[in-house]
């Protein structure tokens, strides 16, 4: 089961450049929660900073009682073991076959028989659909089979807390699916707390239990997707809809001058919620929340044909 992931007051700047400031937000256990954001936002170093990779300038990240911002190295390595972390790229070791890349945090962090690694590399290489490839090299495969195994070696120390940096990126949008269903799957059989870092639009509101937003040096907003997919925002409603009308322009901010040349266009209507992706089992995991509960817990009026199943590819 996974942890809550608490950040408090969570500052970073490189020199003088403020990357973002005083970010507050939870993650709740076993929950999956997706951070989008504009290019060069700090969705990455947000990521590296909850993990102990950069030290923030203020703030905490506290997990299980311990603050990730101001312990000790030792106290890092312990909290860092409830971490698997898919980078990028995959992050694979080019020299080593499918197998070894797998293989390789169980030969570093435990002192498991090679037997009992066989076991636990080709479980995990079939939860992500790719028995048969082990012996292959990173550079002998696809884009997509490259993250599956990046995914399959950020499982095999059984995380409590996945963290995945741009799934997406390099992939079409069918392998795009399959990675993301691969994600659902993997949630509801052992409930990991999920952050999901991207820019497709069509991830953020299909896949995530949460949404955030890094957006001009600060968290826009963080919350249920529904809550999201719901907000008149302008900074979230245009991301989230991937329009060119809003505050946010080519180099991230419009100008005075853009956003006067805007003013009276009218903003296209909200498109309707899409139903949130189910697991292959076709339940809810223990996580989700039926369909709209959301918006009508807080007497949200969802946009129109919003839950349909006829919406659920709605983007
Ligand atoms: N180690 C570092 N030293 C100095 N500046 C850095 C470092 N790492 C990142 N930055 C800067 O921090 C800013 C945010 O980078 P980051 O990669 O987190 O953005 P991002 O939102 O993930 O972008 P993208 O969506 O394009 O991947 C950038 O301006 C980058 O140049």
């Amino acid at each position: 089961m996974g942890v809550e992931v608490r950040v408090e007051g969570l500052t970073k700047s490189f020199g003088s450049q403020l990357i973002w400031g005083d970010v507050s937000l939870t993650l709740p256990a076993g929950e999956i929660c997706v951070m989008l954001g504009p290019s060069g936002t700090g969705k990455s170093v947000f990521l590296k900073t909850l993990i102990g990779l950069l030290k923030p300038d203020r703030g905490h990240v506290f997990i299980e009682g311990t603050d990730i911002a101001t312990c000790s190295e030792r106290e890092l390595y312990e909290v860092r073991r409830m971490f698997g972390v898919l980078f990028q790229d995959g992050a694979m070791f080019g020299s080593m076959d499918l197998y070894d890349n797998v293989a390789f945090p169980l030969r570093e962090h435990t002192k498991k028989s090679e037997s009992d690694i066989r076991s636990i590399v080709m479980e995990k290489m079939e939860m992500v659909g790719l028995v048969g490839a082990e012996r292959k090299l990173p550079a002998e495969i696809s884009g997509g089979m490259r993250k599956r195994a990046g995914l399959a070696r950020a499982l095999v120390l059984d995380p409590q807390i996945l963290l995945v940096d741009e799934p997406d990126s390099g992939l079409d949008p069918v392998r795009t699916s399959f990675l993301n269903q691969v994600m659902i799957d993997l949630n509801e059989a052992f409930s990991p707390t999920f952050l999901i870092v991207t820019h497709d639009v069509n991830t953020a509101r299909k896949v995530p239990d949460n949404i955030g937003m890094l957006y001009h040096r600060h968290l826009a907003m963080f919350g249920p997707r529904e809550m999201l997919l719901s907000s008149e925002e302008p900074v979230i409603r245009q991301f989230l809809n991937a329009q060119m009308v809003g505050p946010i322009g080519m180099s991230e901010e419009k100008d005075a001058d853009e956003l006067a040349a805007e003013a009276g266009q009218e903003l296209p209507a909200l498109p309707p919620i899409p139903i949130q992706q189910l697991p292959s089992s076709g339940m809810l995991r223990p996580t989700q929340r039926p369909p709209g509960e959301w918006c009508r817990e807080h007497g949200v009026t969802p946009p129109p044909g919003s839950f349909e199943s006829s919406t659920v590819g709605a983007s």
